[in-house]
């Protein structure tokens, strides 16, 4: 299973449950999109749809954030985008760190939708010394001699580790310690972090896993043949049956599903 950990308590953040604040990016995605075309109002169907959420949920979603739409007219687009904006923190800038620049780190480093949503990539950060200062993305790479020091001059509370497994938790400690209370990790190993530090942890390889699996079933439907957790015992069945593939690559996973894979589309 692709979680990280979280020593937050996993049900509720500031009355409203994990699962909701989870879907709230996709919501808000699917209303940006509509933003950009300049429609004004949305029914919770449609937006359900856009969103691949269930409209009852979004409903009872939205109810937390005290907004119930117009009977016959909607959503207010603007709002609701400002509205799910704040909720999720987003109308502040969230400088955040990127520790291992190598494939992954420079690939993220690269990618514009992070600033678009108000995470400034403040900077970079590689244990390579040939690395140090060569610029990625226009940001000059900094050796993790500096590590301490960047994160207290810029104000990070936010670490993305994309480096090799082996160094990740030392890499974590190292953050946390300098001040980093959420970390980002796509390194393929199990963080361990104090209360009060809140990990995500992205896996595409699991997810690949998953769809493999759900693969694997379709093929044993089409010719007939059971699939493996009807040849073996249903104790021992191979992956853990996931009804939805994405809800496993997070630890924040609510009571009522539909919980987003961490990544941005
Ligand atoms: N989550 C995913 O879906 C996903 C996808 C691809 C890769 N990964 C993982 O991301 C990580 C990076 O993959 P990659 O292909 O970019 O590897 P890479 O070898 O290209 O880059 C790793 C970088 O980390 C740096 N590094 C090593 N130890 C460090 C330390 N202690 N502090 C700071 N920097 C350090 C290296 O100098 C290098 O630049 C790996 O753990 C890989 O398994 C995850």
């Amino acid at each position: 299973m692709a979680t990280g950990r979280t020593h937050r308590p996993a049900t509720r953040s500031r009355g409203i449950p994990e699962a909701t604040v989870a879907r709230l990016p996709l919501y808000l995605r699917a209303l940006t999109a509509l933003s950009e075309r300049s429609v004004p109002t949305v029914s919770s169907e449609e937006l359900a749809a856009a969103a691949g959420v269930n409209s009852a949920k979004l409903r009872k979603d939205f109810s937390y954030l005290g907004s119930y739409g117009t009977r016959g007219v909607g959503y207010d687009v603007e709002y609701l985008v400002y509205q799910i904006s704040r909720e999720l923190g987003l109308t502040q800038d969230w400088p955040v760190v990127i520790v291992g620049i190598g494939n992954l780190g420079a690939a993220l480093a690269n990618y514009g939708g992070f600033a678009s949503r108000g995470f400034r990539v403040a900077a970079l950060i590689d244990a390579d010394p040939a690395m140090a200062g060569k610029p990625v993305a226009g940001i000059p790479v900094q050796h993790t001699d500096e590590l301490e020091q960047i994160i207290g001059d810029n104000g990070v509370s936010i670490g993305v580790i994309a480096t090799p497994a082996g160094a990740a938790q030392q890499v974590c400690d190292r953050l946390v310690a300098a001040g980093v209370t959420s970390i980002l990790n796509f390194a393929p190993t199990v963080l361990t972090v104090p209360d009060g530090v809140d990990v995500r942890k992205v896996d595409l390889s699991i997810e690949l896993q998953i769809l493999a699996f759900h693969e694997q079933r379709k093929a044993g439907e089409e010719t007939g043949q059971a699939g493996p957790e009807a040849m073996e015992g249903p104790e021992d069945t191979a992956p853990a049956s996931p009804a939805r593939p994405t809800a496993t690559a997070t630890d924040r996973k609510g009571p009522d599903g539909d919980v987003p894979a961490v990544m941005p589309a």
